[in-house]
């Protein structure tokens, strides 16, 4: 034990310099000290924590742990506790974050921390490892913290620690904890042992652990495993949360890398995509709307007929999720598309205006002003099932490897007669049109031992139901 003499010349602070601080959490007001041993210490602040109307202020006395705050290490939750403790003062617009250097390891100093570190690969806990290496298990003092409150004028906190012993020494160094505050972080598998034993054997109360908020949001982890082949976070948080169900729709489209050739059709329950007079609007609900638009944000180009074009002047953009925009290609081999329609005049993404050879001269010409729409001459045979192979060799030319065929049913239905598809989404919505637009469409088999079986997956979307096939799993292997 220390005289308190002695201890309290070593923690006697002077403040050096003040300045303001801007952070990802806010522009703080830092505060430079100096401790009667040299140690220097900072303190954020924010707000004026010294005034009492607003009630005890959120304070933070936090122990500098290089390889947690400034590393990004995951081995303790230092880096976690401080960046929730800049987050709680930001929220509430006032407080202070005491931060003590010297403090490394609980005291015992960076390179002793790192030589515990290396017994507890060994298999040592916290604690025994540091005795093992003839060391305090935590030599840390608070007077300075407690002087540094004194001179911001903060005399009473609510501490923002799961440590009651600090808590207890701010107390008996003159600083009032009305509250003990606990911080949520990050549920990381690589601290979970050095967070149980502090629990255990240092007394400390459970910190609470939420999701990582730095986990790559699935929706975007999605897009930029289909556009980048980034790798897909694992599927942890499982299916029926709003992320895992994400992860678990479309992680065979985003992760399956390019070439993909994929459809989706909406039809009635009795197998129509539109009433007799072409009306489409709609077959399915908001929630199937989305899911098409997801499935655009994943692909590189879709692909719709020119008489989808003619009847529902689509935009084919993306619009009711994030995501970039799919370049938009209309099959067209006689170059009937109506170039009123809204996509000729839309320019967010690239049309590829696909015609036969014949037609792309006169074609050019007609959109010869706008500099979105690209005239693409298919290469061979155009007539029927022939021209499924010409429109993915041609997109593919242009690099454009993941196809989304959108409609409408009878585009969607060559390219599945040709064997083209690798999954095939159909959306049956709860509705009965009686006679109207037929559905999927192909010369079938004459009994059902032969019909076009493969294995799926169902997905409710609000009152609709998603069904997937895997036809890539199921088609003959090229000659
Ligand atoms: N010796 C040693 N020190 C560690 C280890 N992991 C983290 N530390 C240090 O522990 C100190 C932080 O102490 P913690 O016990 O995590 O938390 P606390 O400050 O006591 O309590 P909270 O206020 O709840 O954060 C920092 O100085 C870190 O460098 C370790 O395995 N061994
Ligand atoms: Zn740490």
């Amino acid at each position: 034990m220390t005289a308190p003499s002695a201890r309290a010349s070593r923690a006697a602070v002077q403040q050096v310099a003040a300045t303001l601080l801007p952070t990802a959490h806010g522009t703080f007001a830092l505060h430079g000290f100096r401790a009667g041993d040299g140690t220097e210490h900072v303190a954020l602040v924010l707000g004026d924590p010294a005034g009492t109307e607003a009630g005890p202020p959120l304070v933070r006395v936090h122990s500098e742990c290089l390889t947690g705050d400034a590393l990004g290490s995951w081995r303790c939750d230092c880096g976690d506790q401080l960046d929730a403790a800049l987050r709680a003062v930001a929220a509430e617009g006032r407080g202070v974050v005491v931060y003590l250097r010297g403090q490394e390891g609980r005291g015992i100093g960076l390179l002793a921390k790192v030589e515990a570190y290396a017994l507890q690969d060994a298999g040592a806990d916290t604690v025994d490892a540091n005795t093992a290496l003839g060391l305090p298990v935590d030599a840390r003092e608070y007077d300075a913290a407690a002087a540094v409150l004194a001179v911001l004028g903060v005399s009473c906190v609510r501490l923002m620690s799961s440590n009651p012993a600090k808590a207890a020494a701010l107390e008996a160094a003159g600083v009032e904890v009305a509250e003990v505050v606990g911080l949520v972080v990050p549920d990381r598998p690589t601290s979970a042992a050095y967070r149980r034993t502090k629990v255990e054997r240092l007394g400390h109360l459970p910190v609470a652990t939420a999701e990582d908020p730095s986990a790559p949001d699935p929706w975007d982890a999605l897009v930029a495993a289909a556009h980048g082949g980034a790798p897909l976070p694992p599927a942890g948080e499982g299916p029926g949360t709003a992320g895992g169900d994400l992860l678990d729709r479309y992680a065979p489209l985003a992760a399956g890398g390019a070439p993909l050739v994929v459809a989706q059709v909406a039809q009635s329950l009795d197998g129509f995509t539109a009433a007799r007079s072409g009306d489409a609007r709609y077959v399915s609900g908001p929630a199937d709307r989305e899911h098409l638009h997801r499935l655009r944000a994943l692909v590189d180009v879709v692909v719709v007929g020119v008489r989808t074009v003619a009847a529902d002047d689509p935009l084919l953009t993306v619009r009711a999720c994030p995501g970039p925009h799919p370049v938009r290609a209309v099959l067209d081999p006689m170059g009937r598309a109506p170039l009123g329609a809204t996509l000729f005049g839309d320019p967010t993404a690239p049309v590829l205006w696909l015609v036969g050879a014949s037609r792309a001269t006169a074609a050019a010409a007609a959109v010869a002003d706008r500099a979105h729409v690209e005239v693409v001459p298919l290469r061979g045979c155009t007539s029927g099932e022939d021209v499924v192979g010409a429109v993915i060799a041609d997109l593919a030319a242009r690099g454009l490897h993941r196809v989304l065929v959108e409609g409408g049913a009878t585009t969607v239905s060559r390219f599945l007669a040709a064997g083209a598809l690798d999954r095939l989404w159909v959306t049956t919505a709860p509705v009965l049109v009686g006679d109207g637009v037929p559905g999927l469409r192909f010369e079938g088999a004459d009994l059902m031992a032969d019909a076009l079986r493969a294995p799926s997956r169902r997905f409710v979307l609000g009152e609709d139901v998603a069904v997937e096939l895997d036809l890539a799993a199921v088609r003959a292997p090229a000659a």
